[in-house]
């Protein structure tokens, strides 16, 4: 039997009411058929440049877009599609977010404070705050700062122990590790890791494709506000010739270890996305359909991908 997701992303779409010149309002649709699929013990990895929603992947889980945003498409936790005010309920107990600010923490309460709200093992919350915070080299001292006494990434570490202290179903960070040095980096990726071996789900967005690489199981890759690509780590591996996107062979040609090769041009605005495929005017083997044709997801080697010649 296939396994269910627990939580499942469909045909996302996100639009918001612009005033341009004096009065004219405009809508602008930032993220376009969205798809992605979370299961219980696995961590998928987003990828994808500045500006290819990432965030807001994020945010509409959560239930925490913006007032002049409007949504399309449906998500659904443990089989039940969500209204905002059930996002509402699961935010912060059983799915989690790792915000991309540090601005996120509370300005006014000490952050060993904040970590034991998180904390549902009331008793013993002090040790385990405690524990977490050695982990990170956080010493005594620092407990009793508030958020303003935190270098960059003290606060990070701070953002990374409040979610991973809590018993939660779903953890989604976003960005969690920029900041970081080695061996706290190697840490967090551990205890992602650790956290989803232990059966929670993880979506973790990262510039970071090579830190993608050493945990998650699956990767979807993000580009313009759509999914192009679902790979499984193990695609990357040999050449990276069972990636199935033209943009994911092209990311992979541009990892260090495969010789940095950039990919021309940019991705679209929002405001300027082409009619047919996202990619098209980058790919060195687009077609003439690809520049009218949008293509549709389809499933190919246990994977999804939008392109119309991969096979
Ligand atoms: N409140 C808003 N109003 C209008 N456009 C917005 C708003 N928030 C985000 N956008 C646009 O939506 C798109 C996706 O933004 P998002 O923050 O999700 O990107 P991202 O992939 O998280 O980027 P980064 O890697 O820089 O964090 C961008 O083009 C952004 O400019
Ligand atoms: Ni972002």
């Amino acid at each position: 039997m296939k396994k269910e997701p627990i939580l499942k992303v469909k045909d996302l779409g996100v639009s918001f009411s612009q005033y341009t010149k004096g009065l004219r309002r405009r809508d602008l649709k930032v993220i376009t058929n969205l798809d992605v699929e979370l299961y219980e013990g696995e961590i998928l990895a987003v990828v994808g440049s500045s500006g290819s929603g990432k965030s807001l992947l994020a945010h509409a889980i959560l239930g925490i877009l913006p007032d002049n945003s409007t949504t399309e498409g449906s998500i659904t936790y443990k089989n039940k599609e969500l209204t905002q005010k059930d996002k509402e309920k699961l935010r912060g107990d059983e799915i989690v977010l790792i915000p991309q600010s540090v601005n996120y923490l509370d300005p006014l309460m000490q952050v060993s404070k904040q970590v034991k709200i998180s904390i549902k093992d009331k008793t013993n919350a002090d040790k385990i705050q405690r524990k977490i915070f050695n982990k990170y080299g956080l010493d005594k001292n620092v407990d009793k700062y508030y958020p303003f006494q935190l270098s960059g990434g003290m606060a990070r570490k701070v953002l990374l122990s409040t979610a991973l202290v809590s018993d939660t179903k779903v953890i989604i960070a976003d960005e969690p590790t920029p900041g970081l040095d080695e061996k706290s980096l190697n840490e967090a990726l551990q205890n992602f890791r650790d956290i989803a071996d232990n059966g929670c789900a993880v979506l973790m967005i990262t510039h970071d494709i090579e830190a993608a690489l050493k945990i998650a199981d699956k990767i979807a890759i993000f580009y313009a506000g759509t999914t192009l690509e679902i790979a499984n780590v193990k695609d990357f591996e040999n050449g990276g010739e069972n990636l199935r996107h033209p943009y994911t062979k092209a990311l992979y040609k541009a990892l260090p270890q495969n010789g940095f090769k950039p990919i021309k041009g940019n991705q679209p605005l929002p405001n300027e996305l082409p009619k047919g495929c996202l990619f098209c005017d980058r790919c060195e083997e687009a077609s003439d359909s690809c520049k009218m044709i949008r293509p549709d997801s389809k499933e190919v080697r246990n994977g999804m991908v939008r392109c119309l010649y991969a096979t």
